[in-house]
């Protein structure tokens, strides 16, 4: 199998205190890995160094540079202050890598489809629901054509049915050959992964 994504022997400190020590992860083409793990043990933080947005202590990430990779963050900061409209929003994901084609329209409206949120599509994220603003992100997240999707809980605020969408979305993604790198608390979730990485407290 080959990775699309390596960490070796990654450590990271927040002001001293240590998070994440030696943690080793390999991101293979069309698989799921599994970050597993309590409460403050660090899965967010490792996918916020696999994705680049903070710098490993020791250890490095490497990805060949064509390689490109789209995180969902568990927590997004201020973005429902921006006067986004759902449709917006969900465009952010395909406007980042070109200018929109009719067939970047067709797949951001197909995705704001199958994620049930087609019909919020003029409304300001402020305006959304925790779980209609889940799915808007997610949506965002898949519209991208990323090798590498690393996701922070992203089924927490969604009820059954939507969950099971995504898992569906999930397993296309992998047997189209992308890497997907999971946190997740849920087992069930977590057994979706073909492996898993386990982090301490
Ligand atoms: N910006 C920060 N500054 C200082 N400490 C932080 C910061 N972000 C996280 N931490 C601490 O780092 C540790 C790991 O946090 P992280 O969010 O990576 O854990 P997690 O496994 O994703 O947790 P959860 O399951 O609760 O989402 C926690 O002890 C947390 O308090």
């Amino acid at each position: 199998m080959s990775a699309l994504l390596t960490a070796e022997n990654l450590s990271f400190r927040y002001a001293g205190t240590p998070v994440l020590q030696d943690v080793n992860v390999r991101a293979e083409a069309a698989s799921m890995l599994a970050v597993t793990g309590p409460n403050g043990s660090g899965k967010s933080t490792l996918l916020h160094l696999l994705a680049g947005v903070e710098k490993p202590w020791a250890g490095h990430v490497s990805r060949a540079p064509e390689v490109r990779v789209a995180l969902l963050p568990q927590r997004t900061g201020d973005i429902d202050a921006l006067p986004l409209t759902v449709t917006e929003c969900v465009r952010i994901g395909r406007f980042a890598r070109r200018r929109l084609t009719r067939a970047d329209h067709a797949a951001v409206h197909d995705l704001m489809e199958r994620l049930e949120i087609a019909h919020l599509g003029r409304r300001r994220l402020r305006e959304l629901s925790g779980g209609q603003r889940q799915r808007t992100l997610l949506a965002q997240t898949f519209v991208q054509e990323a090798e590498v999707y690393l996701l922070d809980e992203p089924t927490a605020a969604l009820d059954t049915a939507t969950r099971g969408r995504v898992h569906e979305l999930l397993t296309e993604k992998v047997r189209g050959g992308a890497a997907v790198v999971l946190a997740s608390h849920d087992r069930e979730e977590s057994a979706l992964a073909g492996r898993a990485v386990t982090l301490g407290r």
